[in-house]
């Protein structure tokens, strides 16, 4: 058995559709949902806002390899509208698996291109480390520390502070 922290991401079409859609398509592995925020872009300016929100998502028969064959599957069903120019650039839904944690709780580490464990680039994140905290305030990041910790460090309260809760766009209830 393994639990992941997931974060998703829209700033194509119905962006609030799409990410109601992967959660009720994760299912029962979906176990919390956090709040969702409007953020600005993050990477590549030149785009939409997005909708952004993290999920703990825990299935016993998901190996670590596996919660990265569901986010593809759940980007696919949405369409994967995206620029392949452009690496941070607009997407319908974006889904990546942020940290994986086997059943005696030791985080699972991956130095592998395809799934990199943690994910490379979470600590820089505000969209992924507040929405988090939401769910865990007492969460770390694998090889990073107290996520609160990365969150309030200097280089990103801007963004921090960029990232407004949506409370009318709620999850919690789909799963
Ligand atoms: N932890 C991870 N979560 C999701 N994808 C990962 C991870 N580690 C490596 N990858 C690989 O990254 C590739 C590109 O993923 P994706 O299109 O989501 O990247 P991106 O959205 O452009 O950038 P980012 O990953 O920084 O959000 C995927 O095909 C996947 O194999
Ligand atoms: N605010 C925000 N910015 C992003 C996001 C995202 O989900 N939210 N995803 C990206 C894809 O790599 C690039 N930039």
């Amino acid at each position: 058995m393994t639990r992941a922290i997931l974060s998703l991401g829209s700033n194509l079409g119905d962006r609030y559709a799409y990410l109601k859609e992967a959660v009720t398509q994760l299912g029962d592995s979906a176990v919390l949902m956090s709040g969702v925020y409007e953020t600005p872009p993050w990477g590549d300016a030149d785009q939409p806002a997005y909708l952004n929100a993290v999920v703990l998502a825990v299935d016993p028969a998901a190996d670590p390899r596996s919660w990265l064959d569901r986010v593809r599957e759940l980007e696919k069903a949405a369409g994967r509208a995206r620029d392949p120019e452009r690496r941070f650039g607009p997407r319908t839904l974006d889904v990546d698996v942020i940290a994986v944690w086997r059943d005696d709780d030791t985080p699972v580490l991956s130095d592998d291109e395809e799934l990199t464990l943690p994910h490379p680039r979470a600590h820089l994140r505000a969209f992924v480390l507040k929405p988090w905290l939401d769910l865990q305030p007492y969460a770390q990041l694998p090889g990073h520390g107290w996520v609160t910790d990365l969150l309030n460090a200097p280089e990103l309260t801007a963004d921090a502070n960029a990232l407004t809760p949506r409370p009318d766009l709620p999850l919690e209830s789909l799963a």
